[in-house]
């Protein structure tokens, strides 16, 4: 591990690191914001995912989320939104390749030797947080859009690893709309049963969730009604009998002006989970 930054913020410490990835095969980068009150204590985590054409400075940069961090004494991981590097399979456009992981692990050529972003998430990189800062064991995550997708199947897959999950302006449904469609199509191959179980609709009424699960969406937003449609994942978590709480925000959109509106109460809902007593 390698530290690239390290600045004083909100009392803590923002940081960047560089790793070599084994399950990604290439070197990564994350931000990790550590409070304060890791001087004294061993504190949770909250594992952050971004979205498409992101990396990990995004949301550092643009979600005012280390004030929350700090008073709530949350340590947060900031990962990068897939693998990187020359070596590295891309693609031209936005939605396809560097920048949009999708948080799946692929299985078909050129993408599987790097685009493994589900292990990553979900084994590799908290195996490394865990042994390198001052966690006490416990996690939980969050995300936007594509990350927001990633946040809800890593949940629903392993619920006994997220103490909480929340989401904003997530792709609930990605093998019903196009974004999740042509990144399933060229990560997981056309045989479209394989793309079932990275789909949080589809995983919410196999698996259900034991706990509530906090949405937020602009209603302004410009990917509503095409890649984001929430009510599909009302309507599952209705079947399931999963607790949802979708808040419709009128007027916000999909930036990060809106993440930042709303991070304090996503902020507080992970803390309130991650501080409870067993
Ligand atoms: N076509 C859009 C889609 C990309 C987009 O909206 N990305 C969102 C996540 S899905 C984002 O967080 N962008 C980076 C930022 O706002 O800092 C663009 O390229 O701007």
């Amino acid at each position: 591990m390698q530290q690239l930054e390290r600045k004083k913020c909100f009392n803590g410490r923002q940081d960047v690191w560089q790793h070599a990835s084994e399950v990604l095969n290439c070197t990564m980068r994350f931000g990790v914001f550590i409070p304060e009150r890791a001087q004294h204590e061993r504190c949770p985590v909250l594992f952050w995912l971004s979205g498409l054409t992101c990396n990990e400075q995004n949301f550092m940069l643009k979600a005012g989320a280390q004030r929350y961090a700090d008073e709530h004494g949350l340590i947060l991981v900031m990962p990068d939104t897939s693998p990187r590097g020359d070596g590295v399979a891309d693609d031209a456009a936005y939605n396809l390749g560097q920048g949009a992981g999708f948080y799946v692990n692929a299985t078909q050529s050129p993408w599987r030797t790097h685009f493994n972003m589900y292990e990553y998430i979900v084994h590799e990189l908290p195996a490394l947080i865990h042994s390198h800062f001052p966690t006490n064991g416990r996690q939980s995550i969050s995300g936007h859009s594509m990350g927001g997708h990633g946040a809800l199947i890593c949940a629903l897959k392993h619920p006994e690893r997220y103490f909480s999950v929340s989401a904003f302006a997530p792709i609930v449904a990605p093998t019903q709309v196009p974004w999740g469609q042509k990144a399933f199509q060229a990560y997981l191959g056309d045989d479209t049963s394989a793309w079932r179980e990275w789909d949080a609709c589809e995983l919410v009424k196999i698996k259900g969730f034991p706990r509530a699960i906090l949405i937020d969406q602009g209603t302004a937003d410009e990917f509503l009604d095409s890649q984001l449609k929430p009510s599909l994942f009302v309507t599952a978590c209705q079947a399931a009998g999963v607790a949802l709480n979708l808040r419709l925000q009128p007027e916000y959109d999909h930036s990060y002006y809106f993440i930042s509106t709303f991070i304090g109460e996503h902020m507080a809902f992970h803390a309130h989970a991650l501080r409870q007593m067993n």
